[in-house]
């Protein structure tokens, strides 16, 4: 039988150097589920200050090594109260992107749920505009996000009056990162929020929007509420992920 060595703390981190070096294809991040701990805490100490929440209740959380499943979708709660407004949306998907970049991610699918905020005025459109913002400032590394082909292109698309900034320093060194978004449906959505979420990726696909991902509380909701806006999302060449029975 093979025995495995157990490196000492000095060969481990020698090893997680060089892996970050590998150039690396992430094809399942979310957004909400990749923020930066320092500025989750820097958002809940802001909202704290406004007296919006407890920051002593909320910092163990943040920082909480394993978490079980309810504890994960809990998280996910209160990081979308901390993030959902636009500037921060921007702020976060520049950040996670120029970390996974950091770490030598040269494709990154990365997946959120466009979200609705009436009393703050903000729509999935909205939502999605604020991402592909922060997708537009990223500066610290040249990224790729709009297919170049122009076979989803509408000249006529509302679309087109965001800034769209595919950066690319040619033969400067600096990392490059492609980046392909998918849209996802939250499994406490209706059957209209979800073909809402479907109609909005298929406008955004000169966008570099590829897919459609069904993902949430698995304990929450039946497959059927979104079979019809799935089953558009194909016949309109959209491809769809699933979440599925992860945890229960
Ligand atoms: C076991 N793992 C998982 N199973 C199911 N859904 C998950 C997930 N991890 C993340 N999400 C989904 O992604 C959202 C956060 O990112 P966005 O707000 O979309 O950017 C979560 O609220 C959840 O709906």
């Amino acid at each position: 039988m093979e025995t495995q060595k157990i490196l000492t703390s000095s060969e481990a981190e020698v090893e997680r150097r060089w892996w970050v070096t590998v150039p690396k294809v992430e094809l399942h991040a979310h957004l909400n589920g990749s923020v930066r701990d320092s500025t989750l805490l820097e958002l809940a100490r802001r909202l704290g200050e406004k007296g919006r929440i407890a920051f002593s209740d909320v910092e163990h959380v943040i920082l909480k090594g394993d978490r079980s499943c309810r504890e994960v979708f809990k998280l996910f709660d209160l990081i979308h109260v901390l993030t959902t407004d636009h500037k921060t949306v921007t702020r976060i998907t520049k950040e996670v992107i120029e970390d996974f970049a950091s770490e030598n991610v040269v494709y990154l699918e990365l997946r959120t749920t466009p979200k609705r905020n009436d009393s703050i005025g903000m729509s999935k459109r909205s939502y999605m505009e604020a991402v592909i913002n922060g997708l537009s400032s990223v500066t610290e590394v040249d990224i790729d996000f709009t297919p170049h082909s122009t076979d989803h292109h509408d000249p006529a698309s509302s679309w087109n009056s965001i800034a769209v900034n595919n950066v690319d320093h040619q033969g400067s060194g600096r990392k490059k990162i492609y980046v392909r978004l998918l849209l996802s449906i939250d499994r406490r959505e209706t059957a209209e929020a979800a073909m809402e979420t479907v109609k909005l990726a298929l406008e955004m696909r000169g966008l570099g929007v590829v897919g459609i991902d069904l993902s949430g509380n698995p304990s929450v909701g039946e497959w059927s509420t979104y079979l019809a806006a799935l089953q558009f999302a194909r016949e309109q060449g959209l491809y769809v992920t699933l979440h599925c029975g992860e945890c229960l």
